[in-house]
């Protein structure tokens, strides 16, 4: 079996009195997938957050190909390789798609430079926004802005990419192009976590599927079979909270 490189071990996470994470522990290996769903609140953003470094854990750690970094912040975990995208894109309007881009190069990659032009245009090309470099990001339409999240986090150049809820909002016929560059990723070697209320989408990429509820794992395994537990219907597939329930259709 590959040695993992990413290791999340026994993560707790509270907010006051609130566990919002209890003991949540998983490993991934280069070229993995690993997919997360639960209800909303169910701790998902924070997880996502404890392993990016924006958010101290309370307990547990976080190992990096075999590096504990659970101490270092965002900064050096994108200089180590965790690149992350967010669920709303933020990107700076103002600037243009390369530009974006080329910052989160610079910034988050230490990048300088050609090299790190080099790589910023590289993103571009694989999030297949390239056609829209010299575009106003403010202008971007969903889609688009998506695709400009996910070019900034490969623009740092990651080895493992945290994506958190990055096929929200298009429609339907949008999604598997953005299915299929994600794809392209873990075949390329990167390790992917990836959090979605879309969950053909997930099924279509993942390998495995983890079902937080109450910042606890209910379940974890083969995606088809966590889908099916019994508990996850109850607590997740079931749920009907309005605009963010679970989209179940099929990716061609
Ligand atoms: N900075 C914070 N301070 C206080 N409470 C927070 C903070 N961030 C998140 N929470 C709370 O922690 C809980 C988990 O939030 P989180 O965003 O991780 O859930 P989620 O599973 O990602 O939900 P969603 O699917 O709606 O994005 C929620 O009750 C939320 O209100």
């Amino acid at each position: 079996m590959t040695a993992p490189l990413l290791e999340v071990t026994g993560v707790g996470k509270r907010f006051g009195s609130l566990t919002v994470l209890h003991d949540v522990s998983f490993a991934l290996a280069p070229g993995e997938a690993l997919g997360i769903v639960g209800p909303n609140g169910a701790g998902k953003s924070t997880l996502l957050n404890v392993v990016a470094g924006t958010l101290p854990p309370d307990g547990g750690r976080v190992v990096l190909d075999g590096q504990d970094v659970t101490g270092t912040g965002a900064a050096a975990r994108c200089r180590g390789g965790i690149g992350r995208s967010y669920q709303v894109p933020r990107p700076f309007s103002g600037m243009t798609v390369f530009e974006n881009t080329l910052v989160a190069a610079s910034f988050g990659a230490g990048l300088r430079s050609r090299a790190a032009a080099d790589a910023a245009f590289a993103a571009l090309v694989t999030a297949g926004l390239d056609h829209h470099a010299d575009t106003p990001a403010g202008s971007l339409r969903l889609l688009d802005r998506k695709r400009l999240e996910l070019a900034r986090a490969l623009a740092t150049d990651p080895r493992v990419v945290l994506l958190d809820e990055i096929a929200g909002g298009l429609t339907e016929a949008e999604v598997p192009a953005l299915v299929e560059t994600i794809q392209q990723l873990v075949r390329e070697g990167v390790a992917v976590v990836w959090i979605e209320h879309v969950v053909h989408a997930l099924v279509a990429v993942v390998t495995r599927l983890m079902c937080l509820t109450y910042g606890e794992v209910l379940a974890v395994g083969e995606p088809r079979a966590v889908l099916a537990d019994p508990r996850v219907v109850e607590v997740y597939l079931g749920s009907t909270i309005a605009g963010d329930e679970p989209e179940l259709g099929e990716t061609a």
